[in-house]
């Protein structure tokens, strides 16, 4: 009776024909992107943020996730610098909004948004110099012990250069002086920037995650309470050549479980329901949505976990935004089968009400599973090792090439305006997820249908066919050639 994780389908209907024959043999074998390095910027209310952001992204690109759906994550931007990628972040809307609101909620917020950095990019303005809510944000950004650069924004006169270096008393920084409106300082921060990122190559990763060869997985189980997180792990934690041991988590009262499974290591990440269940008194805000955030931001794989005999939740729906807008691989796991199975309920039935609800994660696996009898709990962690390897492919530039040209050759995309789009090549710039630049002729021109098309075309053909792939299209031409291997 045991009911196997069955992964949903991810055939495309038009995806009948052959692969593309290898014809072109990858040349760029030295390539070794890493995770893409994010730079965060923050600071109290209109110093300039958004404006700086504006002015450092250059000409604002809209930034196009297909896999994402409607959500746009529109404070964030590729840049290609000094040979470097990285992403810029604004966190403008995180909530820094007056010292009397900075409340544990809020601190939370910051804290996840912040959490994703590699750098920080402190902004303050020069014009009203240091005031008390600039310290306040310095106060909660130093215990994050990461790089840090300040601007010092709104150095409209060269001669208001020297009294931008009072922000020095706020940290230990490289300090620039910059004006959006005059449109200087730019191309100094820049560098500071770049040269503030983690070091380029295998090691180069956000949040700590090593890309070495064979990297212990961190795997978040989610969902909403009484589901069976606890009884998920509890059944892991009791199989038979499982090793357990605890290691201290992020936050105070979160534990991570490292588990030896046949001599391989994974480390499931924030679990309290485990062993201590009972003595958190007051859990009802455990599973709250920056907690859950937090994990999910921090795992390489998320197991979003249904109740199979209750409906889908706003909270679940809440929970898969957060997968989605955090591009983490997931599996979506349906918990209490044996329930369902007495209600002649059937996993097919199940996984098209999934693919209903989430129409755009088509690419996701769904396993069934009964984890208070322990079954399937084995499989459904052997997948996911098998989505945290397939975010870590590399494709060299010569097989994308030509699984892009294939997938043009046989649905040329729609001529828009009168223009024929043109895509001129694609390059793989980091993994984790899977992230890939694509020079057009015209973004704009590209509709999100197409788009979609092409991204099943990819999954079809890449060795990620499962997971979330981010594409950027970009216009050719506008920056320096993709330069993936150099370090
Ligand atoms: N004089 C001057 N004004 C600037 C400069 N940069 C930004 N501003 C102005 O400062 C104000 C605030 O800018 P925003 O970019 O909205 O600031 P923010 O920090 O994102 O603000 P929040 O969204 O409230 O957090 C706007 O009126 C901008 O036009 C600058 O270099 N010089
Ligand atoms: N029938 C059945 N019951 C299950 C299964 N898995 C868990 N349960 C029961 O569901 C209840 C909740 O399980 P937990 O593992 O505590 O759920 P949780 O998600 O950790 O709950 P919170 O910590 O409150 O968020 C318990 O009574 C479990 O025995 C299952 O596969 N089948």
């Amino acid at each position: 009776m045991s009911v196997s994780p069955s992964p949903t389908s991810t055939t495309d209907p038009l995806a009948g024909t052959d692969p593309p024959a290898e014809a072109v043999a990858s040349t760029d074998s030295a390539a070794a992107p890493a995770t893409i390095p994010r730079i965060a910027i923050v600071g109290r209310p209109n110093v300039g943020k958004s404006s700086l952001f504006n002015w450092l992204a250059g000409e604002r690109l809209s930034i196009v996730d297909p896999t994402a759906g409607v959500t746009r994550d529109r404070l964030t931007h590729l840049m290609h610098e000094g040979g470097r990628y990285f992403e810029l972040i604004d966190t403008g809307g995180i909530g820094i909004v007056d010292s009397d609101a900075l409340e544990e909620e809020i601190e939370g917020q910051i804290r996840v948004g912040l959490e994703m950095a590699d750098v920080l990019l402190f902004v303050g303005d020069a014009q009203t110099g240091v005031l008390p809510l600039d310290r306040e944000v310095a106060k909660r950004l130093h215990p994050l012990g990461k790089p840090l650069v300040i601007a010092a924004n709104k150095c409209d006169s060269p001669k208001m250069e020297s009294d931008a270096a009072e922000f020095l008393e706020l940290f230990d920084a490289p300090l620039l002086a910059t004006t959006v409106k005059g449109n200087r300082g730019r191309d100094a921060l820049l560098s500071t920037l770049v040269q503030a990122l983690p070091p380029a190559g295998e090691g180069e990763a956000s949040g700590g995650a090593e890309l070495a060869a064979d990297p212990v997985m961190k795997l978040a189980v989610v969902g909403r309470r009484n589901v069976g997180k606890s009884t998920f792990l509890n059944a892991l934690a009791g199989e038979e050549r499982v090793i357990v041991s605890e290691v201290a988590g992020t936050t105070r009262d979160s534990i991570d479980l490292r588990f030896e499974v046949d001599g391989r290591s994974l480390v499931a990440i924030d679990t309290p329901g485990v062993r201590r269940k009972k003595s958190l008194a007051n859990d009802v805000e455990y599973y709250g949505t920056v907690r859950a955030q937090q994990s999910i931001r921090r795992a390489d794989v998320v197991l979003m976990t249904f109740d199979a005999t209750r409906t889908i939740s706003k909270v679940d729906k809440q929970l898969v935004a957060d997968i989605v807008e955090a591009h983490k691989p997931c599996i979506f796991v349906v918990n209490k089968w044996d329930l369902a199975l007495e209600k002649e309920m059937t996993s097919e039935r199940w996984a098209e009400y999934l693919e209903k609800t989430f129409a755009n994660m088509r690419y996701v696996p769904v396993a069934f599973l009964t984890s208070q009898a322990g079954r399937n709990v084995r499989p459904v962690v052997d997948l996911a090792q098998s989505l945290f390897k397939q975010a870590r492919e590399r494709v060299g530039t010569g097989k994308l090439n030509t699984v892009i040209r294939a997938a043009i050759e046989k649905n040329p995309p729609p001529m828009r305006k009168n223009r024929r789009p043109k895509i001129f090549f694609a390059t793989q710039v980091a993994v984790t997820p899977p992230t890939i630049v694509l020079k057009c002729n015209d973004p704009g021109l590209l509709g999100d249908d197409w788009k979609r098309y092409l991204l099943t075309q990819m999954r079809d053909r890449l060795p990620f066919p499962e997971i979330p792939i981010r594409l950027y299209f970009r216009p050719r031409g506008n920056e320096e050639e993709p330069t993936p291997g150099r370090r």
